[in-house]
């Protein structure tokens, strides 16, 4: 019996590039690591190169950002500069991610074969207390826990699909947001319901944008010089998803979000905390799942509260830059009129600050006063300089510094920004221009179990 081996030409091709995939992945030169952070209405990217220095194990190569992808038309940046994009172009993650990939292989002496590693920001990592490379088992779990992170986990698990597809030499790897909470002690994490039921169904709070808080607390701890073992803060993460976190001893305490991250703070499309029976008096079809697609998918709870609300249903934008500049700050009447009618921009930011104030004020308590600072991140805490101005004045009879009004408006360069006048015993006021994907990559960088083979 003879057997005849035929060499098509793309068959060739193949087995050739198969043997160049595996010559270039125990090649030192391969050290490049992307990282993609699916956020709910945006996709941020950077490429890194992984360096000798467990100091700054990562230099960043590129970056680049697509916002508004649930409010089209989306924006396309790279390496800091915007450029347009038809609306068809991008519609969601998976198309913005393509869009991203286009872009890459047209970048000189940058190709996509020279990326190792993949790290994708995932948001609800349910049990997972660190980093899991991806495969069939962990894939599936993530997408398990989709319906507890509606806006999220299937984003990134649409990047994960088109990273396996076109970059298929690298390892995709999931860091999760809720990683950082598991410090968060039972009797804060547990909600006053059946036991028997919230065990089975691992209902609890698990707390979200836990990359962005371990990045504040790394560079609060260098910029305050005192190590992160010693730190209480309480940081805002304030974009379109806003939470805030008590850190205690360099750990969190609390957060506001929940078992999913709806709960808490209101953000872009989301509610934020409502009375839980609020649903059912919104609509006698709450619940009615979304899954299949003949149904009516506008009036499922989880719709409602995440894609109809919020910021979106108060004042018909999700952009909260736009909110304050109609917002009419200067007027001192919280019901302030515009054309005769309540300013739906004004109602809005005055509840932003009403709600972010309950979370203040119950963490200072948690943390007994004992507070170091006070730290605004995310799109909006980095750039309200009005939503800032606001809240220092509110919270100055916790024994926070005064505002420093010429610092708040001008923040200048630099990741961590004083934005207090300095006093001997005032709590400090910061402003902390988070990274989800250096987090990721520094992660990544500094696991050697990921690089084993390379020097
Ligand atoms: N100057 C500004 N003032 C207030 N809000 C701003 C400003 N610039 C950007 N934002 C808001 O930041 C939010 C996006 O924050 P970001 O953290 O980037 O979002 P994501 O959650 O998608 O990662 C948007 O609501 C945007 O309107
Ligand atoms: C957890 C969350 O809400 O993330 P984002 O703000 O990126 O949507
Ligand atoms: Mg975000």
């Amino acid at each position: 019996m003879y057997y005849v081996i035929v060499w098509t030409p793309s068959s060739w091709i193949a087995h050739i590039s198969r043997i160049l995939l595996f010559v270039c992945k125990c090649c030192p030169r391969m050290s490049l690591i992307l990282s993609v952070n699916a956020g709910s209405s945006s996709l941020k990217i950077s490429l890194y190169r992984r360096t000798d220095s467990s100091d700054i194990p990562v230099k960043l190569i590129l970056t680049s950002s697509i916002s508004n992808i649930s409010a089209p038309p989306a924006t396309f940046a790279f390496n800091g500069t915007s450029e347009p994009v038809s609306e068809t172009d991008i519609t969601d993650h998976a198309s913005a991610f393509a869009y991203f990939l286009s872009r890459l292989d047209g970048k000189d002496g940058e190709n996509r074969t020279e990326i190792r590693h993949i790290c994708h920001r995932v948001v609800h990592g349910g049990d997972f207390t660190t980093r899991v490379v991806i495969d069939d088992n962990s894939y599936n779990r993530i997408q398990s826990l989709s319906d507890l992170a509606p806006l999220h986990n299937g984003a990134a698990l649409s990047v994960i699909k088109a990273c396996i597809k076109n970059i298929p030499e690298s390892t995709s790897i999931a860091y999760f947001d809720s990683a950082f909470h598991r410090s968060i002690p039972p009797h804060i994490s547990t909600y006053a319901i059946d036991q028997a039921i919230a065990t089975q169904r691992g209902l609890k709070k698990y707390g979200f944008h836990g990359l962005s808080y371990s990045f504040i607390l790394r560079a609060v701890s260098r910029f305050l010089q005192k190590p992160s073992s010693s730190l209480n803060l309480i940081v805002l993460h304030l974009g379109s998803g806003a939470s805030a976190c008590a850190i205690q001893a360099g750990k969190s305490l609390d957060t506001s979000m929940g078992l999913t991250p709806l709960s808490g703070l209101p953000g872009a499309t989301r509610s934020g905390i409502v009375d839980p029976s609020l649903i059912f008096h919104y609509t006698n079809k709450a619940g009615r799942m979304t899954h299949d697609p003949g149904m009516a998918i506008n009036l499922h709870a989880e719709d409602i509260l995440n894609r109809k609300s919020g910021w979106k249903s108060l004042t018909g934008t999700t952009d909260f830059r736009v909110i304050t500049d109609r917002a009419d700050l200067s007027s001192s009447s919280p019901a302030t009129s515009l054309n005769g009618k309540p300013n739906p921009n004004r109602l809005a930011f005055d509840i932003f600050v009403d709600r972010i104030l309950d979370y203040i004020g119950g963490y200072h308590l948690k943390l007994a006063g004992q507070v170091d600072a006070l730290v605004f991140s995310g799109g909006i805490g980095e750039r309200s300089k009005e939503l800032r101005a606001v809240l220092g004045e509110k919270v100055k009879c916790l024994g926070y510094v005064d505002l420093d009004e010429e610092k708040n408006n001008n923040l200048g360069d630099g990741v961590v920004i004083d934005i207090g006048i300095e006093t001997a015993d005032g709590k400090r006021m910061l402003v902390c221009r988070t990274d989800e994907q250096v987090e990721m990559a520094r992660a990544c960088a500094l696991d050697e179990e990921f690089w084993l083979g390379s020097e």
